[in-house]
């Protein structure tokens, strides 16, 4: 049938008494075949994806014939958040299984019991999957985030005895505070001279790789005050963008021998990891050198330097990359868009932003600015700086989205039965805006909920609010990113009043963290000292 009608629209006849053309035989013959095929797939699967089998007890939403929800999230993937959390509000469960063509079976929950389950009380169940580790391998190597059992045992131990904030209270504020200063310097000032407007989110990624690379290596990069891309830098986000991608599509390594031959002109991801590791094998043998003549130095390399690994042996040059690059990529894309959705929110808020203003101006003085200790100590008792950084956290985590893999059979609290081999995601972003997990005014912007009738800042557990993860492996840099942030919001609030800038849209780009797709750009104003 499909033979003759294409016979037709290519206007190709014959006499009764020629011997058919076996091309057009056998297409006809394949096409039947496979219009056989798929109607009875479509039969056996009038909702799911083919081949993927129902599990009682679970929730199935109902999508295309044989393609499942596939077409549904590629139609959404731009918006991808908003659609997980508009399957869960129209369906009115909190856990449910996708189904979707080429991806293993997975779980999906925002139901902060099941989360604290994954997180914490199984823990040993659920590990990073074997995508994870191939997508991420040759950024990450064999660093705390894409490792698991011993060796991650092992990294975390003698990453925490040397990360916690009493060690780094001073050295860490300090950095914060100069970076603070030159990025006031380099980009606010001269916005208020020349009335012209800053990209917010630009100012804030540049701002926290100064900073984390300076703590981790020693270096200072100043991509604040260099309007050139550096080319660590570049490598550095390419690197990061391109990993979603992996993520998202298993075949990307035939989509990377794709883009490489239709631009053979552009920098392959393999040359950018060489471009970060050579970055890396400089700054570390230069290290090497000043160690060897006495030098003390107090960045994260130079501690590093004196540890050992689970051999007992002092860590070579690749497994000191991994370290250090590992909490320069955990730290600084997360806390710089965490910066970004707070000033975004504020912004939005006045009536929120004087609140916090009043705060300010009761704990903080000018020469807080120069006097690293007494700046720390006066944050931690800034409870409703804290508040408006938890609900931006809320509604934008940094990790909006997170999966991991079981090892073993498992039942939830909810009930739910877990097999081995299954994926399970948890949305936080999805979780934040829910109804039924945060109440009526879920979607509202109210760092009120973040305090307690006596006035103290209100803890949830980390199932409810896994923003930065939860269980033994929550975020190490938790203390640290939150005394960066609120360092900053601190004296950029009480130095500028910022607005946006009208007509432009602000949203999410979709990635492993959530970055903002177009920037912000926002007009800086000094602000007066209150009267
Ligand atoms: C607002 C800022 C931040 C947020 C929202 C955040 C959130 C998270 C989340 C969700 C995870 C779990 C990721 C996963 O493995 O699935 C994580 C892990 C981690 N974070 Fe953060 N993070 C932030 C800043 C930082 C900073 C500044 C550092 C240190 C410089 C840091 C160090 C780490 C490390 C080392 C891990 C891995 C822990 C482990 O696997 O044992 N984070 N963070």
């Amino acid at each position: 049938m499909f033979a003759v009608s294409l016979k037709k629209i290519m206007n190709i006849t014959h006499s009764g008494n020629e011997p058919a053309d076996p091309w057009f035989a056998s297409i006809g013959m394949i096409s039947s075949a496979s219009a056989i095929v798929l109607g009875l797939l479509a039969l056996k699967y009038p909702d799911r994806a083919a081949f993927y089998e129902r599990r009682k007890g679970i929730y199935h939403s109902r999508g295309w014939p044989i393609l499942g929800a596939t077409p549904s999230m590629i139609w959404n993937k731009e918006v991808i958040h908003e659609y997980f959390l508009h399957q869960f509000e129209k369906s009115g469960v909190l856990t449910s299984a996708i189904s979707s063509l080429g991806i293993p079976f997975t779980i999906s929950t925002i139901d902060p019991r099941n989360i604290e389950h994954i997180l914490k009380n199984n823990f040993e169940n659920y590990v990073k999957g074997p995508a994870f580790d191939e997508a991420t391998q040759d950024l990450l190597g064999h660093g705390i985030f894409n490792s698991n059992g011993e060796r991650w045992k092992y990294q975390r131990k003698t990453a925490s005895h040397i990360f916690n904030v009493k060690n780094f209270k001073d050295q860490f504020t300090d950095v914060f505070l100069n970076g603070f200063k030159i990025m006031s310097e380099k980009i606010f000032d001269p916005a208020v001279k020349e009335n012209h407007s800053v990209d917010f989110h630009d100012a804030m990624y540049r701002f926290t790789l100064d900073s984390f690379i300076l703590l981790g290596f020693g270096v200072h990069l100043k991509t604040l005050s260099t309007k050139e891309k550096v080319p660590f830098a570049t490598s550095f986000d390419e690197c990061q963008r391109n990993a979603i991608r992996r993520l998202t599509n298993p075949a990307w390594r035939i989509g990377e021998t794709v883009r490489h031959c239709l631009a053979p002109w552009k920098k392959t991801i393999p040359q950018h990891v060489e471009t970060i590791n050579s970055f890396a094998s400089d700054v570390i043998k230069n290290r090497r050198d000043q160690v060897a003549k006495g030098e003390e130095h107090g960045d994260l390399l130079s501690r590093f330097m004196k540890c050992r690994n689970e051999k007992g042996n002092l860590l070579d040059d690749t497994e000191l990359r991994d370290t250090v690059l590992n909490f320069v990529i955990a730290g600084r894309d997360t806390t710089a868009q965490s910066l970004s959705w707070t000033f975004y929110n504020l912004m939005q808020n006045p009536a929120i932003e004087e609140k916090l203003l009043e705060e300010i101006r009761e704990h903080i003085t000018d020469s807080m600015e120069d006097d690293p200790p007494a700046m720390y100590e006066a944050i931690k008792h800034m409870t409703y700086a804290h508040a408006v950084f938890h609900e931006t956290l809320r509604l934008h985590p940094s990790v909006p989205n997170n999966q991991k893999y079981a090892l073993n059979d498992d039942i939830w609290p909810d009930g739910t039965h877990i097999q081995k081999g299954d994926y399970v995601v948890w949305s936080p972003w999805a979780q934040g805006r829910c109804v039924s997990v945060w109440g009526e005014d879920a979607k509202i912007f109210k760092p009120e909920r973040w305090i307690t009738p006596e006035g103290d800042l209100r803890r949830e557990s980390q199932g409810q609010w896994p923003a930065f993860h939860g269980g033994p492996r929550v975020c190490l840099g938790q203390n640290l990113a939150t005394l960066q942030a609120l360092i900053v919001i601190v004296f950029l609030l009480k130095r500028y009043k910022l607005s946006l800038v009208p007509g432009q849209e602000i949203t999410y780009l979709v990635s492993l963290t959530l970055p903002m797709k177009n920037g912000m750009s926002v007009m800086v104003e000094k602000r007066q000292p209150a009267q």
